[in-house]
């Protein structure tokens, strides 16, 4: 059996739980979901700033995960904060939900969207197609307009919006897929699917079953080169032993 690690990046324990149950639900039988979120830093990510305070967090919840022997780990959030630093630092793969997405959706469709939450993110999901060299893939972005945290308020404006971009998308991108662009749209992916007739994919069940699939294939980060664990020196304050193998 696995235990995967499922990381929020951001401290929203409805979003954790939300993006637990899905990963739950496409869980094969014998895999564990260990859902976690850093004990401090924001409630939600929505820049570079954001970004730089979670990856913090992130490398923390990646340490006490391999020290307890995870299979695996997912950085869900659609930004991939501290994805490469995260790998030096584990022994398992490290899977962020934009790329797991990302991925998938090249093997379904010659051209994908990408529906995320605020306009200033979109560069954000724009450097992460330069980095995994899928800029050729993607059509175009969208953003909702909304904050990250309107997924949860239990209004369903945001979740009517992510319908409607995705349904604009569809009919006006000429791609055949679409990437959701945030972990607390993790729960519209299926339904989505079924009424648009296309893929529309949801980063954190991808993630779920790509570290299933390594794991089968006995396949982990590679500690060759740049991704070996972190030269070892002594790390001051909050960050000491972080760095620790
Ligand atoms: N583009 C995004 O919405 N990124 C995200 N911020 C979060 O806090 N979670 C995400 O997935």
């Amino acid at each position: 059996s696995l235990c995967i690690q499922l990381i929020n990046p951001n401290t929203s324990f409805a979003m954790t739980e939300l993006m637990a149950v899905t990963a739950r639900q496409v869980a094969a039988s014998g895999t564990e979901i260990l859902a976690v979120c850093p004990s401090e830093g924001a409630p939600s990510i929505e820049g570079h700033f954001d970004e730089a305070i979670a990856a913090m967090g992130v490398l923390q919840q990646v340490k006490a995960g391999r020290d307890v022997g995870v299979d695996g780990h997912i950085i869900a959030c659609f930004g991939d904060p501290g994805l490469l630093a995260a790998r030096e630092l584990a022994r398992a793969p490290v899977v962020g939900i934009a790329e797991a997405a990302m991925h998938m959706a090249t093997m379904l469709a010659t051209q994908f969207s990408i529906v995320t939450t605020l306009p200033r993110t979109l560069v954000i999901a724009r450097h992460l197609l330069h980095q995994y060299g899928f800029e050729r893939h993607c059509a175009a972005l969208h953003a909702i307009d909304l904050p990250v945290l309107s997924l949860e308020d239990g209004s369903g404006l945001a979740q009517q919006k992510v319908r409607e971009q995705c349904i604009a998308a569809k009919r006006s991108d000429g791609s055949g897929a679409i990437v959701l662009g945030c972990g607390g749209m993790a729960d519209l992916a299926h339904e989505l699917t079924l009424e648009l007739g296309i893929p529309v994919i949801d980063g954190v069940s991808a993630a779920v079953k790509m570290i299933e699939a390594l794991a089968a294939l006995r396949l982990t980060t590679s500690k060759h080169g740049d991704l070996d664990y972190p030269i070892e020196k002594t790390l001051s304050g909050r960050f000491k032993g972080l760095n620790t193998r």
